[in-house]
This record gives structure tokens, sequence and C-alpha cells, in this order.
């Protein structure tokens, strides 16, 4: 049995002609230990999606099953990192990370909660700064919190909306290889969303694009056949990772140029830059239009 699984789930917001039809028909199916990136266009509805896995919203139709039964609401079985990081300010990152062991280890010791926080902490090479308010540190300091709070909960699925977009690239790359070597520590079941394709190919076992909306549908299954540990600067030189980000990229252009005749929504595509765009298929595109893209 799939670990998790969306059945045809469509999602709506709003009434009458305001009504916004985000999601349309998704089919998505997740096993247990695999490492999943939605790559989706600004706006199409990523943010729902996980809100739909985390049980904040629920489907107009379908169903979204984990380990089989359908969600009810939101649980310790899976921890979220959220973009904004979402940490109390009034609180030190042992205390924001006491909270929510708190919550899912009520009868632990005090002692017992003590060693939990240090080893999340740890985890995320934050020691140094165990009493420090978030106002104290960076923001990929702050991204790391986040990442031990959810981790603390020790949940079964780590789900991840755009946790690393707000910083900067050094600092995403290195937390990007720490929570792939968290995950290959223990095997939870991820799911990313993000808007760069590197992220996804560097992090993920599946990548996954959400076409842009309105009815926004998954699109083909793109398998990551690369081998651990990914290192961008050396994958950057890989045929197999060059092929499959072109495919990914060619992929979101088309859909992103079959959706741009509609009047309803500017899209704007996901974080790509070609590593060979003399291999990506143009069609009928003008050169014009081939500039503004890159
Ligand atoms: N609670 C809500 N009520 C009404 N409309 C909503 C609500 N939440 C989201 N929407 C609309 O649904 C669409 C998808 O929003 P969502 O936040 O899921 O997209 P996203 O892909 O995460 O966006 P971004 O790339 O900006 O983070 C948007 O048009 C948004 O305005």
């Amino acid at each position: 049995m799939a670990y998790l699984e969306l059945k045809n789930v469509s999602k709506a917001y709003g009434t009458g002609k305001d009504r916004v039809e985000v999601l349309k028909d998704i089919n998505l199916t997740i096993e247990e230990g695999e490492f999943v990136a939605i790559v989706g266009f600004t706006g199409s509805g990523k943010t729902t999606l996980i809100n739909l896995i985390n049980g904040l919203e629920f489907p107009d139709e379908g169903e979204v099953l984990l380990q089989g039964k359908p969600i009810t609401g939101p649980g310790p079985d899976r921890g979220v990192v959220f973009q904004n990081y979402s940490l109390l300010p009034w609180l030190t990152v042992a205390q924001n990370i006491k909270l929510a062991i708190d919550e899912v280890y009520p009868s632990a010791s005090k002692k017992e909660k003590k060693e939990m926080i240090e080893k999340y902490v740890g985890m995320v090479h934050l020691s140094h700064a165990i009493d420090k308010l978030p106002s104290e540190l960076s923001g990929g300091m702050r991204q790391r919190v986040s990442v031990a709070r959810a981790l603390a909960m020790n949940p079964k699925m780590l789900l991840m909306d755009e946790p690393l977009s707000a910083l900067d690239a050094l600092t995403r790359g290195t937390l990007q290889e720490e929570i792939v070597n968290i995950w290959g520590e223990d095997r939870k079941t991820c799911l990313l969303i993000t808007n760069d394709v590197d992220e996804g190919i560097v992090m993920a076992d599946r990548i996954i694009p959400l076409n842009p909306g309105p009815e926004a549908t998954l699109g083909p299954n793109f398998k990551v056949d690369l081998a651990r540990p990914r290192v961008i600067a050396e994958i950057n030189k890989n045929d197999t990772y060059k092929h499959l980000r072109n495919e990914i990229l060619e992929y979101l252009i088309a859909v992103g140029a079959s959706r741009s005749g509609q009047k309803t929504t500017q899209y704007e595509l996901p974080d790509l830059k070609p590593v060979m765009p003399g291999r990506i298929k143009w069609g009928l595109r003008k050169k014009k239009e081939k500039l503004e893209y890159f």
C-alpha cells in the first residue's frame, strides 16, 4: 500500500463568480521512504496541495489517504516546514522546539525532553545557538530551527513548502544537503514543494511538475536517476543530470506556453536556467521570446 495517495483530488476556493478552481484531478502516490519534489509555477496551488496533505484543507472531490485512511486533520505523523520559519519570536531555539516535543511526548520527563531538544538542535548544527531568540539568528539559522522543530515531532512524513526559497544560494545549498542527510539516516517519507528544478534534482527521487492553474494538474513523473550524495558543482558535469534538467525545462516551457495564451493569469516559470540551451526544442517560438525566458 502507498504511504500517501491522492485520488482524483479537486479543490476550489470561493463561490459564484469569485470561485477559483485551484486543483483539478490530482493523482499522486508516494511510497514509504520516498523523497518526492513537486515543482510548480507561482500561484499554481502548491500550498493548497501541501495543506490538503497536512489536513488544513479538505478536497471538494476525491480522496487524500495516508496509509489507506482519509486524512481528517493535522497530526504528529506529518511534520511541516514552511517558507517563513513560523517560529514564536519570544521563545528561544530550545523553547520553540520544546513546544513541538511537549505536543507529541507530553509524558516524557524533563531530562528526556532536554535530550531530545539537544539532539535535534545538534542535527541541524545549531547547538551553539540553542538559547538564542529567532531575532538573533540569520534566515538560514531560523529555517534550520524550523526543520529541527518538524523533526523533533518524529513525523513519519516531512512536508516542506518552499522551505529554502528565501535563503541565499550558499545557505540554501548547505541546508539542502543537511535535509537530505537527515532523510538518508532514517528515510522519512518526504514531499518537497519547490520552484527550483535544481533543488528538486539534488534532493528528490522523483520530480513532478504542478502545471499552471486554474485547474492545475500534475505533470509526468521525472525519475532522478543520480547516485547520492549529489553535489551540484559535481553533477553539473553529469550527462544524466543535464538531460533530466533539460527534459523538465522543456516540459515546463511547453506547458507554460500552452497556458500563457489564456488571459486569466500571468505565469511565472519556476526557477530555471538551461545548462545546454542548444538541446531545447524551441518549436515555433520566436527569437525575441527565447531571449525573454533567459
Ligand atoms: N483560502 C483561500 N481562499 C481563496 N483563495 C485562495 C485561498 N488560498 C489560496 N487561494 C488561491 O488559490 C490559488 C493557489 O494558491 P496557493 O497558495 O496554493 O498557490 P502557490 O502555488 O502555493 O502560490 P505561491 O507560488 O505564490 O506560493 C491562488 O490563486 C490563491 O489566490
